[in-house]
């Protein structure tokens, strides 16, 4: 797995996209610019409906109808492909398979033989802590382990750009840190690009490089915040609480903070003497 190739970069300009609605096409994407490196990890972050899992569609190849371009690699987008591996909020494992066989599936089209085949699954399996569960059924597993299982069938396909729409949010608070930990690692280790669809800016904050602050009505990149943050993060620190903030503030969330520090002196009650005239 280490030796696969490394990620791929992506390249979207000036995309546009509508949906057909009762009154004619309705706009949910407008002008949409963004360059990707290979290995970068980005997040795309905004209100509900701004287009974030949109543009994961779209990149992914599931909805072609978009007018602007969007290049992986060297290549414009022509339908669905094992190089881009898409993960959702639910884990999508079929249930009448083993964890084994559902990972297996995942590496269906590699045309491996059946004993590189075993040997990658078991290697994943490790991989994502799931080594002593792999001949359990998805109804079996923990949320964690469900969503373990499913990244482990979605890196089974050898993706070089993977697509996370979600994949935490619907897990426990210390599951949804030991998996961002782990994709961190997963990243880092396999050089994969990776683009996240996420709603947490605790999670944005840990995981990207660069996050991406869309807007709603039509969809459009608001702003793009860098986060030069050294790895692995100190989610407790001065700087990482920096990056937070900035994020607050691009999405104009009110953290109830003072907005502005007062130049006066904050007055105070006079003393007892003064008070008495
Ligand atoms: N298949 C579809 N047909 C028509 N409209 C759609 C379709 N899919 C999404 N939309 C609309 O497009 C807009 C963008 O949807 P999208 O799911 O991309 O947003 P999102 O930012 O991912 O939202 P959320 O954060 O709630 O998941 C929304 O107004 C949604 O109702």
């Amino acid at each position: 797995m280490d030796s696969a190739p490394r990620g791929l970069p992506l390249l979207i300009s000036r995309l546009d996209k509508a949906y057909a609605g009762k009154a004619g096409p309705r706009p949910v994407l407008r002008d949409i610019d963004l360059q990707v490196e290979a290995g970068t990890f980005i997040t795309l972050i905004g209100p509900s409906g701004c287009g974030k899992s949109t543009i994961l569609r779209l990149v992914a190849g599931l909805d072609r109808d978009y007018s602007g371009s969007i290049r992986v690699g060297e290549a414009p987008i022509r339908g669905p492909d094992l190089s881009r591996g898409m993960l959702f909020q639910e884990h999508r494992l079929f249930p009448w398979l083993t964890v084994r066989r559902n990972v297996a599936l995942g590496a269906f089209h590699s045309g491996l033989a059946p004993a590189a085949l075993d040997a990658l699954v078991r290697e994943l399996l490790e991989r994502v802590g799931l080594a002593h569960a792999a001949d359990l059924f998805p109804s079996q597993l923990s949320g964690g382990m469900a969503q373990r299982a499913s990244i482990a069938r979605t890196l089974a396909g050898q993706p070089r750009l993977l697509l996370l729409d979600e994949p935490f949010s619907a897990l426990d608070a210390f599951n949804r840190l030991a998996l961002q930990l782990e994709l961190e690692r997963l990243w880092q280790r396999t050089g994969i690009t990776m683009i996240l669809v996420s709603h947490d800016i605790e999670e944005a904050a840990y995981l990207s490089d660069r996050i991406v602050v869309l807007e709603a009505d039509p969809g459009r990149i608001r702003t793009v915040v860098e986060n030069p943050l050294p790895r692995p993060r100190d989610r407790v620190s001065p700087a990482f609480n920096a990056i937070k903030a900035r994020l607050f503030e691009a999405l104009h969330v009110d953290t109830g903070a003072p907005s502005a520090v007062p130049t006066d002196p904050v007055p105070t009650d006079p003393a007892p003497e003064e008070a008495i005239p």
